[in-house]
C-alpha cells in the first residue's frame, strides 16, 4: 500500500524537527496504529476520522485503522543549496520524492536559538528557499531543453510543442512563480509531469511562533497579518502554530492539558488542525472498509478509480478485481448494518472504473 509523503522543509533552526517530532508522537498518541518508526526522519501519522468509529459499530468490526499520512523531516536548506551548499542536492532530491511540502517559517525568537542569517525575517526566509526551489527547477528544464532543442532537427511536431511550453516555464521561473501557479492546459503538463519539479508541488505555510504568540490581543493581530500576507503572496494557506507548545502539551494529562490550553489562549491542539489542512494540500479522500476483522479508512488521492482503490488495499485485489459493492458511510449508519442495506438495495455494484467516493464504504469482490 502506498502513502502519500508530506515533506517537512525550511531553513536551518527553524523547528523542523521540533514539529515532526510532536506530529509523529501525536499520532502515536491519538490512536492505536498510528506512528510507527520508519527511519528516524520519516513518521506514519494518523488522519483523525469520527466517520470510522461509526463505520465500525455498524459492520461489526472488533478494531479500527485510520487513514495515514507519512511525514518526513527533511534537513534545513541553505542558500546556494541548488549549487550543493550545505549538502542542498542531496535535500533537493529528498524533496523531490515528496507529494506535497509544509514549509516552515520562523516566528520565535529566542537568543539562544541562532539564526542562519542573523535576525529571523518570516518573509525573507520564506524567498531564500522559495529561490533555491526554483533555481533547481530552472536547472532541470535547462537540461531538458538540451534534449529536446537537439530533437528539433527530427522536425516532429511534438518537439516543438514540448520547446515552447519548456520555454514558456523557464520564462515564468526566471520571474519568481512557482509552477503550481501557472495555469497550464492538461497537454502542456504532460510535457513536465515526469519531470517531478520542485515548485510544482502543493506547499503549506507554516509560522513556527513562540508559546505566548496567542495570549495577546496584539500579538495575535500581528500575526495574522502575516498569515494574510503569505497567503495572498503564495496563493496557499498559512497555519501558526507553536511547534514546542505542542510538543509540550503532548505530556500532560487530559484535564492538564485543558488548563494549559486556556491559559495560553488557545481552543485546540495545532496538530489536530495541521494534519486536516496536510490531508486536503494532498488532496486526498478516505474511503472505508470493513468486516468481520476491522474497519479501515484508507487515504487516496482523489479521482482513483475502484480497481485501484482496491490495489492500494493488497495487489491481488487489483490484479483478481471483479466487482466493487459500494454504499456511503451515512446511508450505511443509516441502515443500520450490511443485511439492512442490502435488503434496503442500497448497496451499489460498480465496476473497475468506477471512481471512488469521499466517504464510501467499500467492500472488493475478488478472484485470487
Ligand atoms: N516554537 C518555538 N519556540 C521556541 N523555540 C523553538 C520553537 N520551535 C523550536 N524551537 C527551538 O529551536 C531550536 C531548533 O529546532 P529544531 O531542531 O526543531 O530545528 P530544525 O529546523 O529541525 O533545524 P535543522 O534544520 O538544523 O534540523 C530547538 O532548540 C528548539 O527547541
Ligand atoms: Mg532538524
Amino acid at each position: 500500500m502506498s502513502i502519500l509523503k508530506c515533506g517537512i522543509i525550511g531553513l536551518p533552526n527553524v523547528g523542523k524537527s521540533t514539529l515532526f517530532n510532536a506530529l509523529t508522537n501525536a499520532g502515536a498518541a491519538v490512536a492505536n496504529y498510528a506512528f510507527c518508526t520508519v527511519d528516524p526522519n520519516k513518521g506514519i501519522v494518523a488522519i483523525p476520522d469520527e466517520r470510522l468509529e461509526q463505520v465500525k459499530y455498524c459492520a461489526g468490526s472488533p478494531e479500527k485503522t485510520e487513514g495515514s499520512i507519512e511525514f518526513v523531516d527533511i534537513a534545513g536548506l541553505v542558500k546556494g543549496a541548488n549549487q550543493g551548499e550545505g549538502l542542498g542536492n542531496q535535500f533537493l532530491s529528498h524533496i523531490r520524492e515528496m507529494d506535497a511540502l509544509i514549509h516552515v517559517l520562523r516566528g520565535f525568537e529566542d537568543e539562544n536559538v541562532g539564526h542562519i542569517y542573523g535576525q529571523p525575517d518570516i518573509h525573507e526566509d520564506l524567498e531564500v528557499i522559495n529561490l533555491e526551489l526554483i533555481l533547481k527547477d530552472l536547472e532541470t528544464i535547462d537540461r531538458r531543453l538540451e534534449k529536446t532543442e537537439k530533437m528539433l532537427k527530427t522536425n516532429k511536431k511534438i518537439y516543438h510543442e514540448e520547446f515552447e511550453v519548456l520555454n514558456y516555464i523557464k520564462k515564468q521561473l526566471e520571474q519568481g512563480h512557482n509552477i503550481k501557479d501557472l495555469k497550464l492546459a492538461d497537454k502542456e503538463r504532460k510535457f513536465i509531469d515526469y519531470l517531478n519539479l520542485l515548485t510544482q508541488k502543493p506547499v503549506l505555510h507554516v509560522i513556527n511562533v513562540s508559546e505566548t504568540a496567542f495570549s495577546n490581543f496584539e500579538k495575535r493581530q500581528a500575526l495574522e497579518k502575516y498569515q494574510q500576507k503569505i497567503e495572498q503572496t503564495q496563493g496557499g494557506e498559512c497555519l501558526a502554530i507553536s511547534a514546542k507548545l505542542e510538543s509540550e502539551l503532548l505530556e500532560l494529562d487530559p484535564t492538564e492539558k485543558d488548563e494549559f490550553l486556556e491559559e495560553f489562549n488557545l481552543t485546540d491542539s495545532g496538530l489536530n488542525r495541521l494534519i486536516k489542512k496536510a490531508y486536503q494540500l494532498l488532496d486526498l479522500i478516505t474511503f472505508f472498509t470493513a468486516n468481520e476483522n476491522e474497519a479501515r479508512a484508507w487515504a487516496i488521492k482523489r479521482g482513483t478509480r475502484a480497481v485501484k482503490g482496491a490495489g492500494q488495499i493488497h495487489s491481488d485485489m487489483e490484479k483478481g478485481f471483479i466487482k466493487a459493492e459500494v454504499i456511503n458511510w451515512e446511508e450505511l449508519v443509516n441502515c443500520g448494518n450490511f443485511p439492512r442495506a442490502k435488503e434496503e438495495g442500497k448497496l451499489r455494484l460498480e465496476g473497475k472504473d468506477y471512481i471512488i467516493q469521499e466517504g464510501d464504504v467499500i467492500t472488493f469482490r475478488f478472484n485470487v
